[in-house]
């Protein structure tokens, strides 16, 4: 039967179960980095109950046999409205890091945001790219010098590959890194008490090789000039700088307000994602939901507007997509999905009759995760009536008010 639901192994059914069994696998102070953020994580809690304030309103008999999740962003055709914000450091999950975050993403036809702290070389990451999109994120430095590097790197990376013994150029059909997202909400790095508490640092001998190469960053917190954020950036200046050094797409990352979305508009960026970061900046900042809420009246349409933050169900990108967003991305879940793959075993046949078993499968981890999404993404637009992602609007939700009362959007 087509519409069965799928069966998950190593008892993860949903997100929450991935978070529980991939903390589990992490030392302490990872873990903590990973799922804490600044201060008191006031922010980083609402992220995810600002969702539960919402209530769907399915419609029925919509004959939802053609029912289709796909949709685009960054030019490119995706499997459904849901990709990887960029995260620092997946090794410190697993060991195959992003190219394990990669290549499921890859087999899952959805998008990644690389991280310039990546712990693993862009050109490494890219090359398990299918035809699924990438973006490179820049966050903004002191060291120009670094970041045309990294620009110059992610641009001319020529996607050719061998193919039946050919080189061909995959550019072309629309493979690679198609948009640079600026992290526009870090001139400093948030407060993060976890990591004071922990004494947080990277293991020795670790490098940043998009950003830093052949640096032991190490003691990167303690402020090393070179790596230094830009704290006297502006609008106009940042704007000008990529435009000049880039021809790639360019997305603002770290949209808190409506008049910095206009600015964002004003000034020609291709798209933001409205985020706070996952908490982790500025504590006590309204959830992303929220500030989804404000932006959407005076830029739908003007702009592609993406949100990340608390993400967590499939309920929850179809309640941010009625709510007006373009698209979704969502941090953790791909780290709690490389930290559950330390706990996969795989099953490699070699012949017909004898295979070997290999553990450590970051991959497998991260396409659990983006499948239980997606499964339950589909199954909340069958079960809400919705045919296409382009049917879902605000007449399928409710507010639900603190007295019981439901009221329209
Ligand atoms: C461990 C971790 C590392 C992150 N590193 C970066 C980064 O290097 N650059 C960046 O722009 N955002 C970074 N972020 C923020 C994410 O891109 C994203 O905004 C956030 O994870 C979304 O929240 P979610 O994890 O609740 O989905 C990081 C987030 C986490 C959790
Ligand atoms: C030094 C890496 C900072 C990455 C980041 O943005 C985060 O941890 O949230």
């Amino acid at each position: 039967m087509a519409n069965r639901q799928r069966k998950y192994d190593n008892q993860v059914y949903c997100i929450k179960d991935l978070e529980i069994l991939g903390s589990a696998n992490m030392l302490k102070s990872y873990r903590e980095y990973y799922n804490e953020g600044a201060m008191d994580l006031i922010t980083l809690r609402e992220n995810e109950t600002a969702y539960d304030r919402y209530r769907i309103r399915p419609r029925v008999l919509r004959n939802i046999s053609d029912l289709d999740t796909a949709t685009t962003i960054f030019g490119t055709k995706v499997k459904f409205p849901f990709g990887f914000s960029p995260t620092a450091m997946h090794t410190l999950a697993h060991p195959e890091g992003e190219v394990a975050t990669s290549k499921a993403a890859a087999v899952a036809n959805i998008p990644m945001g690389l991280s310039n702290y990546s712990t693993i070389k862009l050109e490494d990451v890219i090359a398990e790219r299918r035809d699924n999109p990438y973006a490179m994120q820049v966050s903004l430095l002191k060291n120009k010098d670094a970041m045309i590097q990294l620009i110059r790197r992610a641009e001319s990376v020529y996607f050719s590959k061998v193919c039946s013994k050919q080189l061909i150029n995959t550019r072309d059909s629309g493979a690679g890194f198609k948009a640079l997202l600026l992290t526009l909400d870090v001139p400093y790095l948030g407060r993060r008490l976890n990591e004071f508490r922990n004494d947080f640092g990277v293991p020795k001998g670790m490098e940043y090789p998009n950003l830093f190469p052949g640096v032991d960053v190490t003691n990167l917190e303690d402020g090393q000039e070179s790596m230094a954020y830009d704290d006297c950036a502006d609008w106009a200046g940042v704007m000008e700088f990529f435009r000049k050094h880039t021809k790639l797409d360019i997305w603002g990352k770290g949209i808190y307000t409506v008049q910095d979305a206009e600015l964002a508009i004003e000034h020609g960026m291709d798209g933001i994602i409205i985020s706070n970061h996952g908490g982790r900046q500025l504590d006590s900042v309204p959830a992303s939901l929220d500030v989804l809420r404000e932006i959407v009246p005076v830029a739908k349409g003007r702009i592609p507007i993406a949100i990340d933050g608390g993400i967590r169900r499939g309920t929850d990108i179809f309640k941010a997509l009625a709510l007006g967003a373009d698209f979704c991305f969502a941090g953790r879940p791909a780290i709690w999905g490389l930290a559950v793959g330390r706990s996969i075993q795989s099953k490699i046949y070699i012949t017909l009759t004898r295979f070997t078993t290999i553990k450590y499968n970051g991959q497998k981890g991260v396409e659990l995760a983006i499948n239980l999404l997606y499964d339950e993404f589909k199954t909340t637009m069958a079960l809400a009536g919705c045919r296409s992602v382009t049917e879902i609007g605000k007449e399928y939700l409710s507010l639900l008010q603190p007295t019981g009362v439901l009221s329209k959007l």
